[in-house]
């Protein structure tokens, strides 16, 4: 059985909204209500910690969701630090061996057949897992001019998406070497791959996206109209 970390301390810079954007309406709820219900609908899912920024004020307070209890704790400056943080403030039942989903709480649109997937892959190897998508579009590197400078190799390129799905112990002791170490992971396959750790890449839906700018709002909101 597992347990979701949602890490939800993050301002929402690159959106510019008023508010958070994870407190954003999308579809008739808040666009955390969404990813929330997307990791605790699985049976196997059997609680939520929603990593909060210090200070959130926009949080509803739920303490459950589907009969599941969802806990909060307070993040930090950098979302690695915010789903350690998360990892740290799970209840003791928890044992150091048992699966943990981190789950963007960004990230509304995750389908049921993906986490069923990862879930799957994830529990039957012995690192873990992330769902993911291959490139499929042709790469340029920038010059300092923005202009076109070269064309990088796709080949064997994913781009990494949520839930990826770690053991509690291991993802907890990865992420803080990485943290003091002083390095900047940006998920949690990184943490551990820098101990030469391979985590199993699980093909996921290109529609389950991170809201990060305001045309992201708009196309979860049709993601979320259709028929899936
Ligand atoms: N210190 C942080 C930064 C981010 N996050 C969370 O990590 C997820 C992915 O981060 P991102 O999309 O970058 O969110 P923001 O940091 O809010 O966006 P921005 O960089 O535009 O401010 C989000 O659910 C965000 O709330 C977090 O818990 N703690
Ligand atoms: C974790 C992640 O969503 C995987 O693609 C991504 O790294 C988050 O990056 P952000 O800059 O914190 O949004």
């Amino acid at each position: 059985m597992s347990w979701a970390v949602l890490p939800a301390a993050g301002r929402g810079l690159r959106f510019g909204a008023g508010l958070p954007k994870q407190y954003l309406e999308l579809a008739g709820r808040p666009l955390i209500e969404h990813s929330l219900r997307a990791v605790l609908d699985h049976d196997d899912v059997d609680g939520a910690m929603v990593v909060l920024a210090a200070g959130d004020r926009h949080w509803p307070g739920w303490r459950e969701i589907g009969g599941k209890p969802v806990l909060v704790c307070t993040g930090g400056a950098e979302r690695a630090e915010s789903v350690l943080a998360g990892l740290r403030a799970l209840p003791a039942t928890v044992s150091e061996d048992q699966w943990v989903l981190v789950h963007d709480a960004a990230r509304p649109c995750l389908r049921r057949a993906d986490l069923a997937r990862l879930l799957a892959v994830g529990r039957a190897d012995p690192v873990g897992a992330l769902l993911a998508a291959p490139v499929r579009d042709t790469l340029k590197r920038a010059d300092h001019l923005g202009k076109s400078q070269a064309t990088e190799p796709r080949e064997w390129l994913w781009r990494a998406l949520t839930p990826q799905l770690f053991r509690r112990g291991g993802l907890t002791r990865a992420l803080d070497a990485a943290l003091r170490a002083g390095v900047a992971v940006t998920d949690e396959a990184m943490a551990m791959e820098r101990l030469g750790l391979r985590p199993c890449l699980v093909e996921g839906a290109e529609d389950n996206i991170k809201v990060t700018t305001p045309a992201d709002l708009a196309l979860a909101e049709f993601i979320l109209g259709k028929d899936r």
